[in-house]
């Protein structure tokens, strides 16, 4: 426990030195850059990560059934998931991919089309594969024949899950990844042409909207913006250059490291372009996990100031590297242990966030249990509440301005004639739908949505109030 602390402590210092820095820069603008739909409409993403349980089940597909999303619908009016994948499953041999694995992700990209979502694919790893430990249940993500651990030691009796990455074993992994060891070029091409497999299943997939290329990176003993700049670059470029070879139109997301990213530190990620006609489809997916939360402080009393100002650090940074990126932004992870004291209202404030960076997210995670919107036993957790707010499934425009509380919602555009605005309108507080302050309005009571009808272009500011 004394490294953990120690290792806690040096990073709560970066982090803080990081910010200062980070404040003394002045607070950049929102990003004018947005993710769309196949009309051109600007995309408002709300969803969660489905699911945790796919990184340790034998088929890699989450524990989930149709009636999950209906009710997830039903009680928050989500409208995107963030679906993880596991390369183990596409590649279980060296460069044969396992097709009756992709059609039962097809099955499930279904479900969610058939109810109006959009999915991203993950390739989601933490702490490299199944195969760092005998058991196979601390990581997840690599296969076995991509894993290298060279003999060395992976202690099993870690303190917090985090700890595995710090192992020599873990770290060797790594290394033979990214190349570091000169010993292994061939694992980076094989992630490269595995995206390729999934991009050739999905191309074309209306309800398929991208892929995250790499679920929260880790350098292993190359760190910071020697590895986003390096070895995290080079496999980025190489994976779009291979999706791009049969899949145009897909949108392709792009994590920066993990640690101190995570947190509220600068990225190093460089910019990337996009082989493909017209307008690139490249967007930045950070994560955003609080320092002091991490540290086992609440959003109360007085760490909520320290809390909201690593946010404004998270902010401000995640802003500046998609400038540099020159892409839209998706907060493809948040979340948080919702019996903590404080929960929603942390939860509530980075629903705020997203308002005013304009950026879509996906809560951390659908699994049952106390971090996600149902507990063990089925129960609703207080997430529920939180995360089922009025906001814009789509505008028919480029955003300016989204602000929302219970019980309104306002959403200000320059109209470019795309096509309607869609909002979703939860039950708490607009029982009997909603009343729109401009535009022809449809409301659809099933699935509770205002549809707006607005004219083609001018800037407008559409209020929705209960009716
Ligand atoms: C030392 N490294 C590399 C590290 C430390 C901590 C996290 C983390 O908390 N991540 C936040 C959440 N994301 C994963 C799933 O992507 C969850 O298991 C974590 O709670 C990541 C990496």
């Amino acid at each position: 426990m004394k490294t953990a602390r120690w290792i806690a402590s040096l990073t709560a210092l970066a982090v803080l030195a990081g910010g200062i820095a980070s404040a003394a820069r002045g607070a950049p603008e929102p990003s004018a850059r947005f993710i769309t739909d196949d009309q051109g409409r600007a995309l408002f993403l709300r969803g969660f990560n489905t699911a945790s349980s796919a990184k340790s089940t034998p088929d890699a597909l989450p524990e989930l059934t149709e009636a999950d999303i209906d009710r997830e619908y039903r009680d928050m009016g989500t409208n995107f998931v963030r679906f993880l994948i596991q390369w183990r499953a596409v590649e279980p041999q060296p460069g044969i991919y396992d097709t009756k694995y992709l059609d039962k992700v097809a099955e499930r990209v279904r479900w969610y089309g058939e109810r109006g979502y959009h999915v991203m694919l993950d390739m989601h790893q933490d702490l490299w594969g199944n195969g760092i430990t005998p058991s196979g249940e601390a990581g997840n993500g690599a296969p076995g024949w991509a894993t290298h651990l060279d003999g060395l030691p992976v202690a099993t009796d870690q303190p917090t899950w985090e700890m595995y990455y710090l192992e020599p074993g873990v770290i060797r992994a790594f290394d033979h990844f990214w190349n570091t060891t000169g010993e292994h070029p061939e694992l980076m091409d094989h992630y490269a042409k595995a995206w390729k497999a999934v991009a050739a299943r999905f191309a074309g997939d209306p309800v398929v909207l991208g892929y995250d290329l790499m679920n929260e990176p880790w350098g292993g003993s190359v760190q910071g913006p020697q590895f986003e700049a390096g070895p995290l670059a080079a496999l980025y470029r190489r994976t779009i250059a291979e999706i791009r070879s049969v899949d145009r139109d897909s949108w392709i997301f792009l994590e920066p490291q993990a640690v101190g990213v995570n947190w509220g530190l600068p990225s190093a990620l460089p910019y990337f372009d996009d082989p493909r006609d017209g307008e690139a489809r490249i967007a930045l997916a950070p994560h955003l996990y609080p320092l002091p939360l991490d540290l086992g402080e609440d959003y109360t009393a007085g760490s909520k100031e320290w809390i909201d100002r690593t946010l404004g650090w998270w902010r401000d940074n995640v802003l500046r590297t998609a400038d540099r990126l020159r892409a839209p932004i998706l907060l493809g992870e948040f979340g948080l242990d919702m019996t903590r004291p404080g929960a929603s209202d942390l939860v509530t404030g980075v629903v705020r966030l997203g308002e005013h960076m304009r950026m879509g997210m996906a809560y951390w995670s659908r699994d049952p249990g106390s971090w996600g919107p149902y507990d063990e036993g089925g129960s609703p957790t207080p997430l529920v509440a939180a995360y089922a707010r009025p906001y814009p499934r789509v505008i028919g425009g480029v955003p300016v301005a989204i602000g929302s509380d219970a019980r309104s919602l306002t959403v200000t555009f320059d109209a470019n004639g795309t096509g309607p605005t869609e909002v979703y309108l939860p039950a708490a507080g607009f029982p009997d739908g909603g009343a729109a302050s401009e535009g022809e309005a449809t409301w659809d009571p099933a699935r509770r949505i205002l549809t707006v009808r607005t004219k083609p272009a001018g800037r407008i500011t559409l209020t929705i109030t209960p009716k």
